[in-house]
């Protein structure tokens, strides 16, 4: 009889996306992408982290300050470097697996790729105009979205 307590499709996915997350140097906010084919192929992965090539230990992490001296306008989000690590064009019907819902950037370049479904493990910032805004194209333009629903399969990463 075959093994009946394996993990299913979204359980694997994101844990995936939760492993992507923890190569981020991010001290208050880990975030991971894994982008999944059709055929549950996983096409990309990414985490938020400094662009190519800006060194970590030069670059700010701070959240608070004056813009240039925090981490915003430095970082890159996990959901764009996931759909920036794929050839162009071959997103067409995917869907995301990510730890935390997408800003709006990252709302507008899902769109444009061609994902179709983005699955979430954190809304935590719902409450931001970025999120609501992200919503509101989500809903603009069919691509649809759900919480990653706890199966009470629990992911444990042993090192
Ligand atoms: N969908 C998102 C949202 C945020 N991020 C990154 C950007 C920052 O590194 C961090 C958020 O920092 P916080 O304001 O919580 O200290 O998460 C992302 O990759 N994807
Ligand atoms: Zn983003």
């Amino acid at each position: 009889m075959k093994r009946q307590d394996y993990i299913h499709w979204d359980a694997y996915f994101m844990g995936v996306a939760l492993l992507s997350a923890q190569r981020s140097k991010d001290a208050n906010t880990q975030v991971g992408a894994c982008i999944v084919s059709p055929e549950n192929k996983i096409l990309s992965v990414g985490y938020n982290g400094m662009p190519t090539g800006c060194d970590d230990d030069l670059m700010p992490w701070g959240r608070e300050g004056s813009a240039l001296d925090t981490k915003y306008l430095f970082v890159c989000h996990a959901e764009l470097n996931a759909i920036l690590n794929t050839p162009a064009g071959k997103l067409t019907g995917a869907r995301v697996y990510v730890t935390l819902f997408p800003c709006s950037e990252c709302a507008k370049a899902i769109i444009q790729s061609g994902i179709k479904e983005v699955i979430y493990l954190s809304d935590k910032y719902a409450d931001t105009d970025s999120t609501r805004a992200s919503k509101k194209m989500f809903d603009m333009t069919g691509v649809s979205y759900r919480p990653y629903e706890v199966t009470g399969t629990e992911l444990t990463l042993s090192l």
